[in-house]
């Protein structure tokens, strides 16, 4: 996708939408020649990349530096980056600054968790020619409040909260938002009460796209197994593979061969 336009016309045309996260060049420049969409620089490179415990410990200059390197990986394609933990819960002027830092580093928008108590955030962003990607449901910035990673929206009264924040954040002006981990009954239903696209996970098959992140999707992590992340590749044993092939080849003195020596 070249524009955020090309959201809502998938959506008429009836094709879903395939998001995938990406953090730097080298995996941008793969899913910029797969048939994938649209490339998510999500918060969950504090995790994934480097290590840490939650998406709270996401940082701006983190989320600028793994932008500007999945933008020079595909210079074509639309690419979304969240916005760090707090970076839009400190009024207008610091949000915007971090927006603006986001797609002045090749972000096309920005996604952030939640609506409810900042509103003005959303709108003022939007107004200022900043397209917005709400994420509802499983918030994982708010980790420590929730508890842990589980399904949202499985009460009447979570789903009219989720109901009701889906069509605020079409009202706010937001183009597109993730819904995740929440059951797919609730999700087709707010996706149909919506003109604007849902991109789920863990949301069933009722939205207008999904959305994984790619280490999940490669299999490169052989821990962390959630229910939606289907694995195609098993890529911690093929990698382990590889590297087990190279040291072996070193310790038995069969790397490097007569071809690979420069002289
Ligand atoms: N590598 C990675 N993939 C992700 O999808 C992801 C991240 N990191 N980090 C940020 C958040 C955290 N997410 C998570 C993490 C764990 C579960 C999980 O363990 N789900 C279980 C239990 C569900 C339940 O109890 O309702 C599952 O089996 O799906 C779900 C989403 C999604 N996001
Ligand atoms: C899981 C997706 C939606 C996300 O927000 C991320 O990768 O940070
Ligand atoms: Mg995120």
């Amino acid at each position: 996708m070249k524009s955020i336009l090309d959201f809502n016309r998938a959506r008429q045309a009836g094709r879903p939408i395939v998001m995938v996260t990406a953090y730097d060049a080298a995996m941008a420049r793969l899913v910029a020649v797969s048939e994938a969409d649209v490339i998510l620089v999500g918060d969950s490179a504090a995790m994934v990349v480097h290590g840490l415990p939650s998406t709270v410990h996401a940082t701006l200059d983190m989320m600028v530096m793994h932008t500007a390197a999945v933008r020079r990986g595909a210079p074509e394609h639309v690419i979304v980056a969240d916005l760090p933990f707090l970076s839009f819960r400190q009024g207008r002027e610091v949000a915007v600054r971090a927006a603006g830092a986001l797609l002045q580093a090749g972000a096309t928008a920005v996604k952030l968790e939640g609506v409810t108590g900042h509103e003005d955030v959303i709108a003022h962003l939007v107004g200022s020619g900043i397209p917005v990607m709400g994420h509802l449901g499983l918030t994982p910035q708010s980790v420590n409040q929730l508890g842990g990673y589980r399904l949202q929206g499985r009460s009447e009264a979570e789903a009219a909260r989720l109901r009701a924040e889906a069509g605020r954040l079409e009202e706010l002006g937001a183009f597109s938002l993730v819904l995740e981990c929440v059951p797919a009954a609730l999700a087709a239903e707010i996706t149909a009460s919506l003109a604007i696209t849902t991109i789920g996970i863990g949301a069933g098959n009722g939205t207008s796209g999904q959305v994984l992140v790619l280490n999940d999707l490669l299999g490169l992590d052989a821990g962390f197994r959630p229910r939606f992340a289907r694995r195609y590749l098993d890529g911690h044993a093929a990698i382990l593979t590889a590297l087990n092939d190279y040291a072996r080849d070193v310790r038995g003195a069969r790397f490097p061969a007569r071809e690979e020596v420069l002289a």
